[in-house]
């Protein structure tokens, strides 16, 4: 499994060792030694969620309210998506900054965004399936989302178009209004 530290380097890209073969492939998915030394955190994951995505649908930026904050796992399982985390720590150096990653079926990344981060991906193959490990169990009451296209994140969002937003995220808040870590 190789690691590799962002821009931001508490949140990490990982990519796990690939076999093929005549048969189809092999690789290991997660590896709770090689993620503990990678990050240099101790975190268990209990929820596993999968979900599925047209092109040009954008889900987020989303994430949970302390104690509720959840450290995620991410990965493409088919199609491709641009997946962004967004440090929204108050006393962090690169507060408000962003980092964004291509995750696909082929090029079998993840990235873990921690807990103090927004999340969010942007589905660029005709469809997507995401599938991702959390620290922390979801809790709506917890849940707060910020605007894709927040003119203070300047996300570069490989998109023209409008993408499509849940009936949640067209009405999320502005990184100045939003409560944060
Ligand atoms: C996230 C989540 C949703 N749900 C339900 C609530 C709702 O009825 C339905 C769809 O929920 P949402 O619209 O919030 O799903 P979605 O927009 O895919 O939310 C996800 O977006 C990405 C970017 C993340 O980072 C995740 O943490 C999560 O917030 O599924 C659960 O039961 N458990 C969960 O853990």
């Amino acid at each position: 499994m190789q690691a590799l530290h962002l821009a931001i380097p508490e949140v990490v890209l990982f990519t796990p060792k690939f076999f093929g073969d005549d048969r189809g492939f092999f690789f290991e998915s997660f590896i709770q030694t090689a993620f503990e030394e990678a990050t240099g955190l101790k975190r268990s994951f209990i929820q596993d969620n999968h979900s599925k995505s047209q092109r040009g649908v954008l889900r987020g930026l989303h994430y949970q309210l302390n104690p509720m904050a959840q450290g995620k796992l991410v990965r493409v399982i088919q199609g491709e998506v641009f997946d962004v985390a967004v440090d929204i720590r108050k006393n962090s150096p690169t507060f408000g900054k962003w980092v964004g990653e291509i995750l696909s079926a082929e090029n079998r990344k993840q990235l873990w965004i921690p807990e103090g981060f927004a999340h969010g991906f942007l589905t660029l193959s005709e469809t997507a399936e995401f599938v991702y490990k959390t620290t922390n169990i979801y809790s709506p009451s917890s849940e707060r989302a910020i605007m894709w296209n927040d003119p203070d994140l300047a996300i570069d969002w490989p998109i023209e178009n409008q993408p499509l937003l849940s009936g949640k995220d067209e009405k999320a808040a502005l990184l100045k209004n939003a409560e944060v870590f």
